[in-house]
């Protein structure tokens, strides 16, 4: 890597601000999966030996600008402690007097969690008055925070330009592991897209459809395209504006011949519970007031058969409602068949894929864990990250 890393700077009883991705996937008011927390205490603890005084910055959900009593970060500073075997201080804010006030009273070697930075308007429209107010509670700024360099905001791009700017040693592993698997992709090369995010993912598409030999779509997302073909989706997840993109992307996967997996069959549910009357139907007859919560058995095992022939596999977003037992059959499967394949290179990218993972006991199974879903797609899009981007060079 061509920037600067944390290993370039003296941090020794300097103020450190350093962002990090602590946007873990929640389940009932408690942390359902904490490896984004775990994977970014490398440089935490490298902080704290030094001697820094470790101001942490994150954000959590998209509460859009405003105070969201349940999208507060107190209960990951509580795990964070625990973990670290520390005291972690945490602010209710994360800038301004109040801040700054905590900070005089921090030792070397001590952590402050400062509250969610999406709290604000200015940080997802990258505000240079935000980045400013943030650059000036530290002397250094490191960016740790894999899982949202594909996001230009005031605390993982702008403030970068107003203090001494290098990555932290997760940011510096996900580039490096994630630059060789694909500086020359062994084939056939599948990706797996599902998940929720239809908007975020449906342009990553095209993209991929210019690197892969196969592409299999699941999840949410898989109803657009389903919609696309002309059949009825009842009442499954739809971006109704998106119907003619994924017409065209379909299209366009034929022209470049590549394989374009869609399920051909999906589990359909009479409301989104655990509760819920459910059926396997097959993809042209799902009910009108019924919706699709997973992929079918027949679908799981034409993307088991494509993933078992596949060199390498990058996997982002789940093929149904995971978290719910009912809904958890395609993820599973699509999960069980990257453990059992061999030779296979396996990348899974994403919070909730790789929560998904570690919910089946595999995740040791798996080439390795990205901590970031948008941010590995468009790293492997090759587009440029803007929180990478920002920091200093070498
Ligand atoms: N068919 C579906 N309908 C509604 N939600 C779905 C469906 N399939 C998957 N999901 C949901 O998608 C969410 C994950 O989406 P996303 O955030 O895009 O994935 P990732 O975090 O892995 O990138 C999960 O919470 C899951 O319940
Ligand atoms: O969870 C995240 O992205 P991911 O679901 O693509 O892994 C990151 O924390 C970025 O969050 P965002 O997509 O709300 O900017």
């Amino acid at each position: 890597m061509n920037k600067k890393t944390l290993k370039d700077v003296d941090v020794k009883g300097k103020r450190v601000f350093c962002r990090v991705d602590f946007n873990v996937p929640m389940q009932d008011g408690k942390i359902a999966d904490e490896t984004r927390i775990r994977a970014a205490l490398p440089t935490i603890q490298y902080l704290m030996e030094q001697g820094a005084k470790v101001i942490l910055a994150s954000h959590f959900g998209r509460p859009k600008g405003k105070v969201v009593e349940e999208m507060r970060l107190t209960p990951v500073g509580v795990r964070l402690a625990e973990l670290l075997g520390k005291d972690v201080k945490k602010a209710d804010e994360a800038y301004g007097d109040s801040v700054k006030a905590l900070i005089e009273t921090m030792q070397e070697g001590e952590v402050l969690l400062l509250e969610n930075v999406r709290f604000y308007p200015g940080e997802e429209k990258n505000d240079p008055e935000l980045a400013k107010a943030f650059a000036e509670l530290a002397e250094v700024y490191v960016n740790d925070a894999f899982g949202a360099a594909h996001r230009a905001h005031a605390s993982t791009e702008g403030i970068a330009h107003n203090l001494p700017a290098v990555s932290g040693f997760l940011m510096e592993k996900e580039l490096d592991v994630l630059g060789k698997a694909l500086s020359n992709p062994e084939r056939p090369f599948t990706a797996i897209i599902g998940g929720a995010k239809v908007k975020d993912k449906i342009g990553v598409i095209e993209n991929l459809l210019e690197l892969v030999d196969n592409l299999i779509i699941g999840g949410g997302l898989a109803y657009t395209f389903v919609k696309a073909q002309g059949h009825e989706i009842g009442k499954s997840l739809l971006e109704a504006d998106k119907v003619d993109l994924a017409k065209s992307f379909m299209e366009k996967a034929k022209e470049k011949g590549v394989n374009f997996y869609m399920p051909v069959d999906a589990i359909v549910a009479d409301d989104f519970s655990a509760d819920a009357n459910t059926k396997v139907v097959r993809i042209e007859e799902i009910p009108a007031d019924w919706e699709a919560l997973d992929i079918g058995p027949k679908t799981a095992e034409i993307y088991r058969e494509v993933i078992q022939k596949s060199k390498l596999v990058i996997w982002n977003g789940p093929m149904g409602v995971f978290e719910i037992d009912k809904f958890a059959g395609g993820t599973k499967a699509v999960a069980e068949a990257l453990a059992e394949a061999e030779g296979t290179y396996s990348v899974i990218g994403g919070g909730d894929s790789a929560a998904s993972v570690e919910k089946f006991g595999l995740a040791e199974k798996m080439s390795h864990i990205s901590t970031g879903g948008g941010a590995s797609l468009e790293f492997m899009e090759g587009k440029a990250l803007p929180g990478v981007v920002a920091l200093n060079d070498k």
